[in-house]
This record gives C-alpha cells, structure tokens and sequence, in this order.
C-alpha cells in the first residue's frame, strides 16, 4: 500500500483516530438501535443500517482526503455498531430455541469469514499500483452490504415483535415462514399455536407489569433504567461483562497489533508477520465451525470454562516464553515458534468460546421487554473495549509485551 502511505504519510496519532472513528461510531449505532429497535420493524433497521454502512463504505472507497476517509469510517461504525447488534437480536427472536445457540453462532462464523478476507484482500492487493491497492479491499465490503440490503426485502418479520405490537394474526403468518408451514398449516399447526401462545403470554406479562412503550422521553428513560432493576441486573451484567471479557481475552489486540506482537517474538520480516496475523484469522475461522455444531448439545457454560482455561495457560505460556528470551531470539527459535503455537492455541479456545457464545449470550438473556434496551448495551460493550483496547495495548506492548500477556490471561 505505498500509494496509501504516500499520498498520506499519517502518523501514529492519525492511525489511531482511524481506528477509533470507526468503534466510536459503532458504540453509536449500537445505542440509537436500542432507542429505535423496537419502533420499526427489525426488517426495516436492517435495511436502513445496511444503506448507512454501504454509504460509509462508498466515502471511504472513493476518499479523495483523509477527512473523506475519517468521515467515511466513522459513518461505516454507525452502519457496523447498528447491524452489531440488530443481527443477534433478530435472530435469536426467530431461531427455534433448539438450535438457537448453533444459528446464532453463525454470525461469529460471518464476523470472522469477513475477518479472513479482509486481510487477505489486503495482503494481496498492498502490492498493486497506484491506489487501488487500498480502493479494491474498501470496495469489497460495499459487497456484502448490498447483498444484505437485498436480502432484507425477502426477510420474514419478526413474529415476537409483531405480537408485541398487538398484531397476532401476521405473528402467526411469519411464524408459519419461518417454521416452513404453509399459511393454511399456520391455522392448523398445534406446535406453531403453541409458540405463538408462548409469545402471547409474554406480551401480556409485559403489558400487566411494565405497560408498552408510549415513546415518550420519560417512558424511554424508564425503559433504559429496567435493565437495571434488580430483576434484571444480572442479565445486564452477564450481558456487559460478557463482551468485557470477550474483548479483553485480547483477541483484538492480537488481531490489530498481531505483527509488533510477533516481531516481540523475534520473527522478521513482512510475510512471516502478515502470515502469522493472516494465520490467527484463519484459526478462528476453523474454530467457530465445531462451536456451530456443539453449542446447543455441550451448552453455554462447560465451552466458557474450558475455553477460558485454555485461553489463560496459552497467555501465560507466551508471556513465560517472551520474558525468557525477548533479548535473544535468534538463539531460541524453538521458543519463538512454541511462543506463535501457543498463540495459535489460545485464538482456537477463544475461537470455540468466547468469540461465538459473546454474540450468542446477550441476546439469549432479556425477556422480550428488555430485549433490544439489554443487547444495545452489551454491543456498546463490545464496542467501548474494543476502542479502548486499540487505545492502551501499543503503549503498553512498548512497557512489555509479556507484561501485556499476564495481564489479559488473568482477564481469561
Ligand atoms: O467475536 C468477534 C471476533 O472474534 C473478531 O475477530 C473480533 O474482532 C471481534 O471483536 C469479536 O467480537
């Protein structure tokens, strides 16, 4: 990408007013649709997000300045932090509870498919003259942005939303699309009468405690406050801190600074580092498919407790490794290589744990009344840790890298 570094030789400062912009503007999105979710229907947030996201995309395709650039990502995080958040919701609201956990672990699945191509696109474009070296991976993502946007007119609606709005008769219908019944079986089906029966005592549980929404400013404030009622506060937390731990298991910083953390480690040169970062992707790309399969039959909590222990020995195995022989590498290639291996291991537990059932949690634990205040919250989450890990791990790597090891195992 030299034409890139060229055209703006960017500082440190700048690079990370990029990155920011980008989580800053995600954190955003992922508030408002908290506010809006539940006015419009999820189809139609979707679609909306998906325009925001392609037109963040297209500023920062077609960047003439930087300032297009910073405006076209921080635009894009609206975008990414809206879709962040309205995607588990809708979601688990129309999976079957069955196989509700192995659908929504399909969006870890696309989170990280995207994660692949993004740098590998980047890998193999840097190279290619003039700007499209760096216009080609930003044009990419306007892909599957218009792809969802399409795909958005052919989604059923959500059929608790609609409940919830009073309209029972096209709950029913969209239930009935959505469990491949024909509108004829709709009227007859008892297990569809039976889930939307559930629904319908939901919605009048909500109606006697809570009242529905009169989308006032009080009434909105109120909503926001319930989660942190004593009934709700542990889901609120397992919510928040979720995404806390997700975040600081220091899957991002391994993602963003993954080549200063293996030049630390003594490998030199661009391709080994590319391919290592390259490398950690591809690991949690490999991982999250036996997590699709197992986390409905293992549950939740047993693939947490095992993730988390893995995840911790292998951080505390690389920071021993670095701390022993980050003053002379080249004597102990082994040790750097066992250092990338343990890395290696600790992406695959977090890739089988944490990075799916962090997306699969949240929506999972609201009661529909404070279903879409309670995952705009834990995506804020995801959202502020994430920025403020892209904020403090280069000063930090700068102190030791292996201090920066210690210090996330024991988040793990
Ligand atoms: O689960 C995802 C995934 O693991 C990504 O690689 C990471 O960048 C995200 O922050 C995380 O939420």
């Amino acid at each position: 990408m030299k034409d890139f570094t060229t055209r703006w030789p960017i500082g440190a400062w700048e690079k990370g007013l990029m990155t920011a912009v980008l989580e800053l503007g995600a954190l955003f999105g992922a508030l408002i649709c908290g506010i809006l979710a539940d006015r419009f229907s999820r189809r139609n947030s979707i679609f909306v997000a998906c325009v925001v996201f392609c037109i963040g995309s297209g500023l920062q395709c077609g960047a003439r300045s930087l300032s297009d650039l910073v405006l076209g990502r921080a635009i894009g995080g609206l975008g990414v932090g809206a879709l962040s958040m309205l995607s588990p919701l809708y979601m688990a609201e129309i999976s079957p509870p069955e196989v509700r956990g192995s659908l929504m672990a399909l969006e870890q699945f696309a989170i990280v498919l995207g994660v692949v191509l993004g740098f590998w696109t980047g890998f193999l474009t840097r190279s290619i003259e003039g700007s499209a070296s760096w216009r080609i991976p930003l044009a990419i993502q306007l892909g599957p942005g218009i792809l969802l946007s399409i795909g958005c007119l052919f989604l059923p609606p959500s059929p608790r939303l609609l409940v919830l709005h009073g309209r029972h008769e096209e709950g029913l219908q969209s239930l009935a699309r959505l469990r491949l019944r024909t509108p004829a079986e709709a009227e007859t089906d008892p297990l569809l009468k039976v889930e939307l029966l559930e629904m319908r005592v939901e919605t009048a549980l909500i109606q006697q405690t809570i009242g529905i929404d009169k989308h006032s400013v009080r009434s909105e404030a109120t909503a926001w406050a319930r989660l942190f009622d004593r009934k709700y506060i542990d889901r609120t937390l397992i919510g928040i801190l979720m995404m806390f731990f997700q975040q600081w298991s220091g899957i991002n910083a391994l993602l963003y600074y993954g080549p200063t953390l293996v030049k630390s480690i003594g490998l030199r040169g661009d391709t080994v580092t590319l391919m290592v970062s390259g490398g950690i992707g591809i690991i949690q790309f490999i991982a999250v498919l036996p997590a699709i399969i197992y986390i409905d039959r293992l549950g939740r909590k047993p693939l947490l407790r095992g993730g988390s222990a893995i995840m911790a020995s292998s951080h505390v195995i690389t920071a021993l490794l670095v701390s022993q022989f980050e003053d002379d590498w080249g004597a102990h290639s082994t040790a750097a290589w066992l250092a990338v291996a343990s890395l290696y291991t600790f992406t695959a537990a977090y890739g089988i744990s944490y990075g799916p059932i962090g997306w699969v949690l949240p929506s999972e634990v609201f009661p529909l009344s404070v279903r879409s205040k309670g995952v705009s919250l834990s995506t804020a989450s995801v959202w502020v840790n994430n920025f403020l890990i892209g904020l403090v791990t280069p000063a930090l790597m700068e102190i030791s890298a292996s201090f920066v090891l210690l210090l996330i195992s024991s988040k793990t």
